[in-house]
């Protein structure tokens, strides 16, 4: 199906946008958001939590993950599949196991013993281009987590984040679509309207 053009535009626009901001604007905003996921009751009562590596200049969950470490619960990474656009999903214990993946993004190995099942998670994380007043998210196009949250992921807990500028009007929503349960930005939850 063919992208509408204001979609297209807004996705252009967002990037350009994010890719400005200094390493230090990431840090800052990144570390608020740490902060604020942590006191969600959603991240506080999860054990498998879906976070994602960081991307260009996509918000940094690393401090999460690591709170997370010391903290008992399980950290969760997503394989990006290109051939069928799923996502599949592994438990990862040390950040150094990772290995590049598809897109340049760092991503676990695939080992069958350390494989997550979808219905095993408790709550998801997730980057995006932009989200809107009603939690829709537009992401790089791939599909994938639509294609996650429609199927095996439907009924997981999702909340997206992202920068402040991030979080607009609308991202012109198409029928495949899911919203997001709530965006966290860095100064707090942001709650979509109905
Ligand atoms: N950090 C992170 N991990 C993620 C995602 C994400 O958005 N962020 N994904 C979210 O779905 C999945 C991977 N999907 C992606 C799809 C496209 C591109 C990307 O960079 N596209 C290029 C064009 C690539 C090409 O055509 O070769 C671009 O936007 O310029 C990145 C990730 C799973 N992992
Ligand atoms: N549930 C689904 N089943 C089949 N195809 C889907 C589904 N969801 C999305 N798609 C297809 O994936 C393509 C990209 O969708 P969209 O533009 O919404 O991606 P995105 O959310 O920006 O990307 P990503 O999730 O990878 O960051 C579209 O062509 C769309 O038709």
């Amino acid at each position: 199906m063919v992208e509408s053009r204001k979609k297209k535009n807004l996705r252009n626009q967002m990037l350009k946008t994010r890719e400005i901001l200094s390493e230090s604007d990431v840090e800052t905003g990144s570390k608020k958001i740490c902060q604020q996921v942590m006191e969600l009751p959603q991240w506080e009562q999860a054990e498998r939590v879906l976070y994602y590596m960081p991307h260009r200049r996509e918000i940094d969950l690393r401090p999460l993950m690591k709170q997370a470490w010391l903290m008992g619960k399980k950290v969760i990474l997503p394989r990006a599949i290109p051939a069928n656009r799923l996502l599949i999903f592994y438990q990862v214990d040390h950040l150094d196991e990772l290995v590049l993946g598809a897109y340049g993004i760092w991503e676990p190995q695939s080992d069958e013993d350390r494989r997550i099942d979808p219905q095993e998670l408790d709550l998801a994380l997730v980057p995006g281009v932009a989200f809107d007043w009603k939690g829709y998210r537009l992401g790089y196009g791939g599909g994938y987590y639509d294609r996650f949250f429609a199927g095996p992921g439907a009924g997981i807990p999702r909340f997206g984040v992202g920068f402040s500028f991030q979080w607009v009007e609308t991202v012109y929503p198409e029928a495949h679509d899911v919203p997001m349960n709530g965006v966290v930005v860095p100064t707090g939850l942001m709650v979509p309207e109905k």
